[in-house]
């Protein structure tokens, strides 16, 4: 009885959202068609979403419109919509949708409304992380990539778990001062963090948990069933303060190291008593996103020799080959400045971005988009996403770094703020100098020291047809298991690195 009385509580409360989003005078954009009362549900929760909205894309086009149980979801495809809705209408398109699995995590400025809290986290964080302040941090960088290139030439098999060191370690002591021990896998706060973050990433895509379009669901009893949210949510929560008090007690014993965080608490009155002490932006889906991109640049690299190879003579050509680059020969560079681009464009770590919502109702080329519409801009999820415009990017899914060069080998890509994968507008990522700095440096070193290959000619990845077939994308892109072999460019490099570690 219970049962068929909640159903129909729940079937009602949907049919006069339903009833409610009638009496519009304008079209949505194109929406494919749905049942008469979920909508698109189907759509919004198909199991290879990649494909279906592949399929979904190329039948609508530039921007298409999915309504599930009273929610509007739009998806924006071309980099032209999206620079005119997330940028140029930006006043409108800021928001973070609150439902109830994001609701835990809305202490990060990542997800927090759009409002007067949400900008005094932002103008705190752009003073820790604008590329003055950034370029203060770069001996910690430096240092921490020292370190790392000395384990590649060691114990090359563990690349994976050197890149968590390497990045890490830069951003914990960046952002709290702290230092991460020799092994990280034994770092309780980071490893809690990492859990915390991917069930952050796993609570907030459209169409991941049906209670987010169903808020009335949350009312139902964890016993109730289909109610596992319940036992996710709270699990999340316990990750989530975890991850923002463990690594805030450690900071206060350690008031006189310079970090993001002793920042933002000699600025916290400026923000008065809604600014929380912790610097909840550890907020560590950073520290994912750019292992991500590192992950991607390793596989990308291990498939494309002549690309190492080119870059290495560029290296060799600029700076010779007996010591490594820095961040001041980077204008010098250009061919890995296009590598890294390359990368950034060619697999960007969040292939369905993180959406926007809207706090007003908006028209766009003649579609009402609603107040409340979840839009959102897979950067890379669909042939129709904006990194594979072949306008722009003509055979879009090759890696060719080249595209971002002039006819003479001049650098030719633009600044910072036309890299895709950082997102767009007034969200567009804040920590964009520090990972961009980070990633670059990386990139330049080991293609200046080392040759990457794969480990046997037979593995999963070589088996594929296309590269792109390696990345799954969820919230994050991230690739299958595979093996590089990572050798010295030469013994002079190698002795270079040994040295670097000794002295420092
Ligand atoms: C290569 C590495 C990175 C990539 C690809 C990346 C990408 C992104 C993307 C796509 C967004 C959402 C933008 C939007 O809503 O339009 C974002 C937001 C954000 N990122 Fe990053 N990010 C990276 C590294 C970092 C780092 C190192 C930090 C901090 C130290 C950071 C801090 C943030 C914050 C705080 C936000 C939320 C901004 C807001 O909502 O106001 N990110 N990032």
């Amino acid at each position: 009885m219970y049962l068929v009385l909640c159903g129909l509580g729940i079937a009602l409360v949907i049919w006069a959202l339903q009833l409610k989003r009638r009496g519009r005078s304008l079209p949505y954009p194109p929406t494919p068609p749905g049942h008469f009362l979920f909508g698109n549900l189907r759509d919004v929760t198909a199991p290879k979403q990649r494909y279906h909205y592949d399929e979904l894309a190329k039948r609508h086009g530039e921007i298409f419109h999915l309504s599930a149980l009273g929610e509007h979801i739009v998806v924006v495809n071309s980099e032209e919509a999206a620079y005119e809705l997330f940028t140029r209408r930006s006043a409108i398109y800021s928001d973070r949708s609150q439902n109830p699995m994001t609701h835990f995590s809305s202490i990060f400025s990542a997800m927090m409304p759009y409002g007067e809290r949400w900008r005094a986290y932002r103008r705190l964080f752009h003073q820790g992380l604008n590329p003055h302040t950034v370029a203060s941090f770069q001996p910690v960088q430096s240092d921490r990539l020292s370190k790392y290139l000395q384990k590649l030439l060691v114990t090359p098999h563990d690349l994976a778990a050197h890149a968590d060191r390497l990045v890490g370690s830069i951003v914990f002591k960046v952002v709290y001062g702290h230092d991460t021990p020799e092994n990280i896998t034994e770092d309780k706060t980071f490893l809690n963090a990492v859990k915390a973050i991917q069930n952050l990433a796993n609570s907030i895509l459209p169409g991941e948990w049906l209670v987010n379009s169903v808020p009335v669901l949350q009312f139902l009893p964890h016993w109730f069933p289909g109610c596992r949210f319940h036992s996710f949510a709270r699990e999340t929560k316990v990750l989530v303060n975890a991850m923002v008090e463990e690594p805030y007690e450690q900071a206060k014993q350690r008031p006189e190291s310079v970090s993001i965080y002793q920042m933002l608490c000699n600025a916290r009155e400026t923000v008065g008593q809604t600014f929380a002490p912790q610097c909840p932006e550890v907020n560590l889906t950073c520290l994912l996103q750019t292992l991500t991109v590192i992950s991607a640049f390793y596989l990308i690299m291990r498939q494309n020799p002549a690309v190492q190879d080119r870059a290495y003579r560029e290296i060799g050509e600029v700076i010779g080959q007996y010591r490594l680059p820095e961040f001041s020969d980077r204008a010098a560079l250009p061919y890995v400045e296009a590598v890294y681009r390359e990368v950034m464009r060619w697999m960007p770590a969040v292939p369905y971005s993180v959406p926007h919502s809207t706090t007003q109702d908006d028209v766009y080329k003649g579609y009402l988009i609603p107040k409340g519409t979840l839009a959102t801009h897979p950067t890379i999820a669909t042939s129709r996403s904006m990194v594979n415009d072949e306008s722009k990017f003509p055979n879009a899914r090759k890696f060719m770094p080249e595209r971002f060069l002039s006819p003479e080998g001049k650098f030719n890509g633009g600044d910072i703020n036309n890299i895709i994968a950082f997102g767009f507008g007034r969200r567009i990522c804040v920590g964009r100098y520090l990972a961009d700095a980070s990633v670059w440096h990386l990139i330049a070193c080991v293609l200046a020291a080392f040759r990457i290959e794969p480990k046997t000619k037979s593995d999963e990845i070589e088996k594929l047809e296309n590269l792109d077939e390696a990345f799954l994308h969820t919230f994050m892109a991230h690739s299958i298991p595979y093996e590089c072999a990572i050798t010295p460019r030469t013994p002079e490099i190698a002795e270079v690195i040994r040295k670097m570690n000794e002295d420092g």
